[in-house]
């Protein structure tokens, strides 16, 4: 068709609240009972339409809350994987780029029609088990931030190659929105089923093939992302889903030519050592990688003298506590004025001792567990040493428990030293640092928070005086990509907040939204003169 569309006007998914007595609690309920007694399904590859069950080292997939339950199996991607991953993408290449915007778009939102009707209890309840999420962070992750980003990512798109230069009298300037001249390298992390489905499909819909790396953790809510797409009819080849750590399919992919881009989203560790990769190999390239990356965070609540005890400690337990601290935005790190401490702190940390982690299957929780073996140890290991720093006090949790699942009790270490290592160092985990300063300190305060850790993610501001919140927003105008006044540093939404953040906790592409986009696009810019001169001299050589 040759016209110029406009997609369906996007708006934010609704959240079901799976109160009791709501229908979508039944639906769940039922997904997450069929879903749990299906046994381990086999988690192939996906290589050019194929199913690949691979020879690499078979990985299970557990439910992480009760690491005994086995959801499914994949195979560590080999050279050969790879190999045939990049070549698949290649072979798609041409074939995408020549299919219209409106079509690779149709396939989007064809998808985020399916997440929001039929497949909607299908990914939530596989986010659930998975990745271990409650409800609700399962229900604000995928389907709703997923459908978010599928649909606006349409729209922004259509904008993109909407803006159009000017063009003088006797030519016509036009912008040729190209696809990347090779593949991109999707890397996606555990802890969001709407990350791993945005990352392969934002190029995708620019109109690039993509290899796609889902995290070992997430591999059973990616497979069904996966198979949810191909039932929205994303084409053989252009998004080639490979399972497993990545080591030897990064050794293939970013040892080729033809690399065009890497989407990542995960630890900065990772980032960095992709980044040095690409830099190693920077002669072999035809083209220079565009590298985007959003990672890490030391994720802060200042609360100011004026601030709301109600909303402080509202803050601090949804931002700290809520899926045990896995998000790259949580807050990690708190500084309260001491007169509001005063007033809130015995309730906060008796409301975060009574928090509930556990089953996600029992809707009564309120988080589940973490993600893995790794996960654990490097949370017990760093609460084992807070017990030993003599400035610190575990005020609240500091249990973990393994037996059924890796879990780690809400933890809340209160300490006199700003400059402690739990102040910078990313744990990843349910465990919040609290200092609490002079009143008359703010200022010096914002200082530390800015200066404390390497990262500049997420950072909320507490306060009912204005001013303060000014002096807050200027003094930690870079600590944070996302900055959050009177409200929890956590939840952005597709289309509202655009996420990410600078520093070391990445590029600062932000994540659905146009500039993002514009990542995975190489403009080609056409001068058309409608009658060309045919005399080289100028009327100053008369
Ligand atoms: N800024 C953001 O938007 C954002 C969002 C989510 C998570 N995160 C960050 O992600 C981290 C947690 O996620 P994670 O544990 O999955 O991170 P991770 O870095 O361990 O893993 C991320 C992905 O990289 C892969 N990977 C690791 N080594 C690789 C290699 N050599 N080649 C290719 N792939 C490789 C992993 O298998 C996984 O798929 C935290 O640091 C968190 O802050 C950031
Ligand atoms: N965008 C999410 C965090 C993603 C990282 O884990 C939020 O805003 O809470």
């Amino acid at each position: 068709m040759d016209a110029i569309t406009t997609p369906p006007r996007p708006s934010n998914e609704p959240v079901h609240t799976y109160a009791p007595g709501t229908p979508e609690r039944t639906r769940i309920t039922d997904e997450l009972r069929r879903q749990s007694s299906a046994g381990p399904m086999e988690l192939p590859h996906v290589i050019g339409g194929y199913e690949l069950h691979g020879s690499g080292q078979r990985i299970d997939v557990v439910q992480p809350h009760a690491h005994r339950e086995v959801l499914g199996t994949i195979c560590n991607a080999t050279h050969d994987d790879a190999e045939a991953a990049v070549t698949a993408a290649r072979t798609a290449a041409p074939a995408w780029a020549a299919t219209s915007f409106d079509d690779r778009a149709a396939v989007l939102l064809r998808a985020a029609d399916l997440l929001s009707g039929p497949w909607r209890e299908r990914i939530a309840a596989a986010t659930m088990l998975g990745q271990s999420k409650s409800v609700q962070q399962a229900e604000i992750d995928a389907p709703c931030e997923l459908i978010d980003f599928w649909r606006f990512n349409v729209t922004f798109a259509r904008e993109i190659l909407a803006e159009q230069p000017v063009s003088s009298p006797g030519v016509w300037n036009r912008l040729d929105h190209r696809p990347l001249d090779g593949f991109v390298y999707a890397i996606t992390p555990f802890n969001f089923t709407a990350i791993a489905g945005n990352l392969p499909t934002a190029p995708m819909l620019m109109g690039d093939t993509v290899v796609w790396k889902p995290s070992p953790t997430q591999a059973y809510a990616a497979h069904l992302t996966m198979q949810l797409l191909r039932d929205a009819g994303l084409p053989d080849g252009v998004i080639n889903l490979v399972h497993g750590d990545g080591a030897a399919l990064s050794e293939v992919v970013l040892a080729d030519e033809h690399l065009a881009g890497i989407h990542f989203t995960g630890s900065t560790k990772t980032f960095q050592h992709l980044w040095r990769e690409v830099g190693t190999n920077i002669d072999r390239y035809r083209n220079y990688p565009r590298i985007v990356g959003e990672t890490g965070g030391k994720d802060f609540i200042v609360a100011h003298a004026s601030a709301d005890p109600d909303v402080t400690r509202t803050a601090l337990i949804r931002g700290a506590f809520e899926y045990q601290g896995q998000k790259c935005s949580a807050a990690s790190r708190v500084y309260i004025a001491r007169s509001v401490w005063a007033r809130m702190g015995d309730d906060f940390l008796a409301e975060a001792d009574q928090l509930t982690y556990g089953d996600v299957r029992d809707l009564g929780n309120f988080g589940g567990a973490l993600i893995d073996r790794r996960a654990y140890d490097k949370n017990v290991a760093a609460i084992d040493r807070a017990k030993t720093v003599p400035h610190m006090t575990v005020a609240v949790g500091g249990e973990c428990d393994d037996s059924e699942g890796y879990f780690v009790r809400p933890t809340v270490l209160l300490s006199d030293d700003p400059y402690d290592e739990a102040f910078s160092t990313e744990y990843f985990g349910p465990v919040l640092s609290v200092h609490v300063y002079e009143d008359d300190d703010f200022e010096h305060t914002l200082g530390l928070v800015d200066s404390t850790a390497r990262y500049a993610l997420t950072g909320s501001v507490i306060a009912t005086d204005l001013g303060a919140v000014a002096t807050a927003s200027d003094l930690l105008r870079q600590a944070a990509g996302n900055f959050y006044v009177n409200d929890k540093p956590t939840g952005a939404v597709v289309g509202q907040q655009p996420f990410g953040g600078a520093r070391a906790s990445g590029t600062n592409d932000k994540a659905g939204s146009k500039a993002n986009l514009m990542r995975w696009t190489s403009t080609r810019t056409i001068k058309e003169t409608f009658v060309p001169p045919t005399a080289s001299g100028y009327p100053h050589m008369a």
